[in-house]
């Protein structure tokens, strides 16, 4: 059975994992952007927005963006980092206690050289995506190839798909329960690394190791609107929850560093 099936998502290369248990994702090579993933129950758990682009002109509005090296605008460099609009390689895939599973490698001589130019450790970074039953676990490891070390911050931008964002409730981020009622844009630093995302659907387990924050974040109607890749009510349907490291992080020569991240 093959488990790894190359595709295309819009105009972008991308591979779709199936598990035996029914269980889908797809990830484009352009960012190793998890764009999709359904449970063994059928069942979309991403957003990913009508108006995102799908052309490698831009960063996709919606799914998983990997954000590296750096956390938004702070930094010298690129908004959220190179690694959401850069050009991965799909490095192997294959099945694991019934999970389908892919890694996907990015280093320093895949990027065009005005990037590699502007940010030129020798890093290596591979992202691991495994799905079964309606589990998606992601790893994100970063090794320093280089003579030198480097600071740098990391996050898994993930756009979850919601009914309606007003009933959102999540517990674990913070010592009191969030609720999406307006625009939030927050960052929570020394997180617990358990949460939970109740919706009128059920709830959602969130974990993570390594990433020692978590940033929330929906724009909200008026700020949505200002966004040329996002529909004006598009806003309603999601709510990132974003494992992050942002403390920007000193990886030491042959050092390597591991986030992990599981949805359950
Ligand atoms: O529009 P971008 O670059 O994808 O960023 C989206 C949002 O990403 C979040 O992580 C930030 O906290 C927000 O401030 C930001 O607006």
């Amino acid at each position: 059975m093959t488990l790894a099936i190359h595709t295309a998502v819009g105009q972008l290369p991308a591979i779709r994992l199936c598990a035996p248990d029914g269980a889908e994702a797809t990830v484009t090579l352009y960012g190793a952007h998890l764009v999709s993933w359904k449970g063994a129950d059928g069942k979309e758990r991403l957003f990913c927005s009508a108006k995102s682009a799908l052309d490698a002109s831009r960063a996709i509005r919606g799914g998983v963006p990997v954000i590296f090296p750096q956390f938004a605008e702070q930094g010298s460099g690129m908004r959220h980092g190179f690694a959401r609009v850069s050009n991965w390689r799909l490095e192997d895939s294959g099945l694991e206690d019934g999970a389908a599973w892919a890694s996907f490698g990015l280093a320093l001589g895949d990027l065009p050289t005005t990037i590699a130019d502007a940010w030129p450790h020798q890093f290596m970074l591979c992202l691991r995506v495994a799905v079964r039953d309606n589990t998606l676990a992601m790893e994100l490891t970063v090794r320093n190839l280089g003579a030198a070390p480097f600071p740098f911050a990391a996050a898994l931008h993930t756009y979850h798909l919601v009914p309606d964002v007003c009933e959102v409730r999540i517990e674990g981020v913070s010592s009191d329960e969030i609720s999406m009622v307006e625009k939030l844009d927050k960052i929570y630093p020394g997180v617990s690394g358990r949460a939970t995302m109740a919706t009128s659907e059920g709830s959602m387990v969130i974990e993570q190791t390594g990433f020692t924050d978590a940033v929330v974040w929906n724009p909200g109607q008026v700020d949505a609107a200002a966004l040329s890749d996002m529909e004006n009510d598009e806003y309603k349907r999601f709510v990132c929850i974003e494992p992050a490291l942002l403390d920007p992080f000193m990886l030491e020569p042959g050092e390597a560093w591991t986030g992990t991240y599981r949805v359950s």
